[in-house]
Order: C-alpha cells, then structure tokens, then sequence
C-alpha cells in the first residue's frame, strides 16, 4: 500500500467478502489510520438534508447560538475561535464553528436544543442511527480483523461495547468555517489534533480542506470523493488495540477557496460506552504491554481527560 494514500475501500464487500473487508479495513488501520468507504448505505440526499438542517442552524442569530454554549457534558455550540485543537502550536484557536450534538439515545430525545435544530430533531435521531448502523458493520469488520473468539464476544465483541442505548461519549458535530482570508496570521483552521473516540465518520462537502499526518510525518490532503465517507481510528481504539491500529493526526488548513466559500462538514464521533475498560482486547494480534494493562481506565476517563485539555470552558 502506498503509505501517502488513504485508501478507497468499498463498502458492498462487507456482505459478499467479510474476511476480504475486514483485511483491508486492518491495513487502513494499521496504517494510515483513514479510510475511506464508497458505496456506504447513506442515502446522499439523508446527507444533503443534514447539511441544509447545519446551514440553518450557523446562518441563525448570534445570541441563539449562544445561548447553548458548550459545557462539560461536551454537548452544544463552540464559537469561532474558542475550541483549540493544539494547544501547543496554535496562537489562536479553531477558526471554525461547531455544534455538538448528543448520538446517544436517551440524549438525542432530551438534549435541549435550539429553535431551528429542535424542530429537526426526528431527521438527526434518524441520521445518528443510520450512522451508527454503519459504525456497527465497520466494528464488527474489526473483530473479524483482530479474530476475538466466539467465546469473548466474537464478531459482536466492539458491538456490544458501542450500544446507542447505553451512556457513551458519541458526538454528532456540524461545523462551519466561515468564508474569509486568514485574518489572525494561522495556517491552520482546525488545528492538528487525534480524535477521542473509537472511529469517527466524516462528511465533507463542497469544499475540501482536511490533512492527514501520513506516517506521523507527511501532511497529505484528504480530498472529498463525492458520496464518499471517511473513516478514521480515535484514540481510544488505538490504546485499546496496544497501538496496532493508528490514530492519526488530521486538521484543516486555509486554501484559496476559502476566501470566498464557507466550508461545511459534519464528523460523528462513535465512542465506546463509558464503563468499558480499555485494557482489555482478547486478540491474538495485539499485545497490551504490562503497563498498559495495570491502567485500569474506562473509556469515560480517557475522553474526559482529553476534552479537559482543549476546551475554554466558559462556566
Ligand atoms: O472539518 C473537518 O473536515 C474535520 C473536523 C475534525 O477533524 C474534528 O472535528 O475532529
Ligand atoms: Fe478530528
């Protein structure tokens, strides 16, 4: 595998190939740490319809979207400049706007929301679920990957770790980086960061923006496919699998286009639910090392050790 591409893996082998799937989403994941998935389930236009649904919510009053300013349960909006993603190279922080939203079950019903995302409320909850229906096939394809025995769990071991229904740290994020030159002096729009989770699923449109740190040295672009989903490995998968799988760095930068077009994307973020423990994976491909091991943590910690390093909280 050329190890400066992100691959294109397509999605209908799941069912005609498993073992097949599964050993090219491994080597995405051992590698790279993005893939990308052509011919997934999600209808474009379910796609399209969230876009539309994001672009009302950013093109609403100021004061509106601020009114749900994020809080320690990591749900609800982030300005312009207030999230920064590398805390060691940013002067500034993110130049981009955000809205998380809860992709849990419980929390999709009762997450206080504003007007215009409120009476969408049915269309995200379908859309959380389609998501996850699609993170569920690629977990299962990891567990063929990795062989965990029937008696461990077998092809439904992430599965039965990543259930909507329990409580979990899964995010559905829109953001928006608004159209405009560099005015603060960065490169950078999003700064390099891993994600937090297990796997992420991101949706980009129009307008392409993203890098990936190919070998944690080359900053390749990571350009939109149309129709396309990309896949990558969060942190929590990567210290669940001892490192075998890779969660790479990634962040958007400015290109031309940017001056005069916003750039809109939409990332669900699938996390394990909050009491499984990370130090546990019973596959023959991965050695946790002793000290791994003797760290008993969940994945609740690990997330909220990471958002507590980012986040200005303004509570
Ligand atoms: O907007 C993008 O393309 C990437 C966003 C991202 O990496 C994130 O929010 O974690
Ligand atoms: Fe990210």
């Amino acid at each position: 595998m050329d190890d400066n591409r992100i691959p294109v893996i397509d999605y209908t082998k799941f069912k005609k190939d498993p073992q097949g799937f599964a050993e090219a989403i491994k080597g995405a994941c051992m590698d790279i740490g993005f893939f990308y998935l052509i011919n997934h389930p999600i209808p474009q236009a379910q796609v399209d319809e969230m876009f539309d649904i994001s672009k009302n919510f950013f093109d609403s009053p100021m004061a509106e979207k601020e009114a749900y300013l994020i809080g320690r349960d990591n749900l609800g909006y982030t300005a312009m400049f207030q999230e920064k993603l590398d805390e060691i190279n940013q002067k500034t922080g993110d130049n981009k706007e955000s809205f998380n939203l809860a992709a849990t079950s419980g929390l999709i019903q009762t997450q206080s929301l504003p007007q215009v995302l409120d009476a969408q409320r049915e269309k995200i909850a379908a859309f959380a679920k389609e998501t996850h229906r699609l993170s569920l096939n690629i977990l299962r394809a990891f567990a063929i990957a990795l062989q965990i025995p029937e008696n461990q769990g077998g092809t439904e071991f992430f599965t039965s770790r990543h259930d909507q229904d329990a409580l979990g740290g899964s995010i559905f994020r829109i953001l928006k980086y608004p159209k405009g030159s560099d005015i603060t002096g960065e490169v950078v729009r999003a700064g390099s960061h891993s994600d937090y989770g297990s796997i992420t699923l991101l949706f980009q449109q129009d307008v392409p923006g993203l890098e990936v740190q190919a070998n944690r040295t080359t900053w390749v672009s990571a350009p939109i496919i149309p129709g396309s989903v990309l896949v990558n490995v969060g942190d929590q998968l990567e210290f669940w699998t001892g490192g075998l799988f890779k969660s790479t760095k990634h962040r958007v930068t400015f290109l031309p286009e940017h001056a005069h077009k916003d750039r809109y994307s939409i990332a669900i973020f699938d996390h394990p639910n909050d009491a499984v423990l990370l130090n546990v994976l019973p596959s023959p491909l991965v050695t946790l090392t002793e000290e791994q091991q003797a760290i008993d943590k969940t994945a609740g910690e690990h997330l909220r050790e990471r958002l507590e390093k980012t986040y200005t909280y303004k509570d």
